[in-house]
């Protein structure tokens, strides 16, 4: 595996060059587009780490599915499916328009911009500052890593350019799917997104849901089954956003990416894969990234379709 897995970085390293580093968010555009790691971790604790696995990105998108297993550990899921469909997007994971011409105002799904703000209020806690907790402690239980921290330089460039966030909470507040303050929800949303993690961070959360809840080094349940099913499900189908399908049938297993660079995959019953390359297509998926699963996936045949 060790050596299978040098391999597929070193024949697509090239693909390095290709695409763009997130440049709408300032911070981000600083970061080495020649970046390029991955880690395995599998349900019986092998595990297996080359090229950047140990350097740190900020998570992005990749938090939303955090923020969905609480927002389900801790409200009846009726509540939360009446606010936030679980439909695939065709749009782009920052659009308005499907907001206002598609599903009656409802986000389309958990894993784009605006069903993300919107799970945050189901997360239990008495004030925004709470939810934050709540969501961050579960972090560092889901990767095993208490030490994760905040990226202070990249929280405040999105706090400050954020204004495409900001108008898809105002706008979901004028048609009530949001209420209360929208900046303190916000601000929650900017620093879940800011959280250093690593390949090794990400594979370690991925062998979790893999396993259907159980820590595997632990043999601990931290999440129903139900709760890994409909996670997964909705990582399937809307993971990569608007580049879900394309995914799902290059490379067939659940997936979660963020504009950092990272991807986090699931092989159900088997293991857990972070991959983190950032420079991006046009979807806001690291090429380099996707294209190291589709190869992975082939070689080890992981399609569970
Ligand atoms: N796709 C992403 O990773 C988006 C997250 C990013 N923080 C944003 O809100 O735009």
């Amino acid at each position: 595996m060790q050596a299978l897995l040098s391999n597929l970085l070193a024949q697509n390293r090239a693909l390095t060059a290709q695409g763009m580093v997130a440049n709408y968010i300032p911070e981000l555009a600083k970061v080495d587009p020649q970046l390029l790691g991955i880690c395995v971790m599998d349900i019986d604790n092998n595990e297996y780490s080359v090229g950047d696995y140990d350097v740190s990105f900020t998570i992005q998108s990749i938090s939303k599915i955090i923020t969905f297993i609480c927002a389900l550990m801790d409200c009846d899921f009726d509540k939360i499916f009446q606010t936030i469909s679980v439909e695939p997007t065709a749009d782009g994971f920052n659009s308005i328009a499907s907001l206002e011409i598609k599903n009656m105002h409802k986000p389309l799904n958990p894993m784009i911009n605006a069903g993300a703000i919107a799970t945050i209020p189901f997360v239990q806690g008495a004030t925004y500052t709470e939810k934050f907790n709540r969501i961050f402690d579960f972090m560092k239980t889901m990767t095993g890593n208490p030490a994760l921290s905040i990226n202070q330089q990249v929280y405040r460039s999105e706090s400050l350019t954020g204004n495409r966030n900001r108008a898809l909470a105002y706008y979901m507040k004028s048609t009530g799917i949001i209420d209360g303050d929208a900046e303190e929800l916000l601000d929650v949303y900017f620093r879940l997104c800011s959280v250093n993690v690593t390949c090794k961070d990400l594979a370690a959360m991925g062998v979790v849901l893999a396993n259907n809840g159980i820590v595997p080094k632990s043999n601990h349940r931290i999440v129903s089954k139900k709760i890994c099913h409909i996670v997964k499900a909705v990582m399937s189908t809307c993971g990569l956003y608007n580049e879900s399908g394309t995914f799902a049938a290059h490379v067939g297993i659940p997936a979660k990416s963020g504009v950092g660079g990272g991807i986090i995959a699931v092989v159900p019953k088997s293991m857990g894969i972070g991959v983190f390359s950032p420079a991006l297509d046009d979807k806001g998926n690291s090429i380099a990234g996707m294209k190291i699963l589709a190869d992975l996936s082939q070689e080890l045949d992981l399609y569970i379709y």
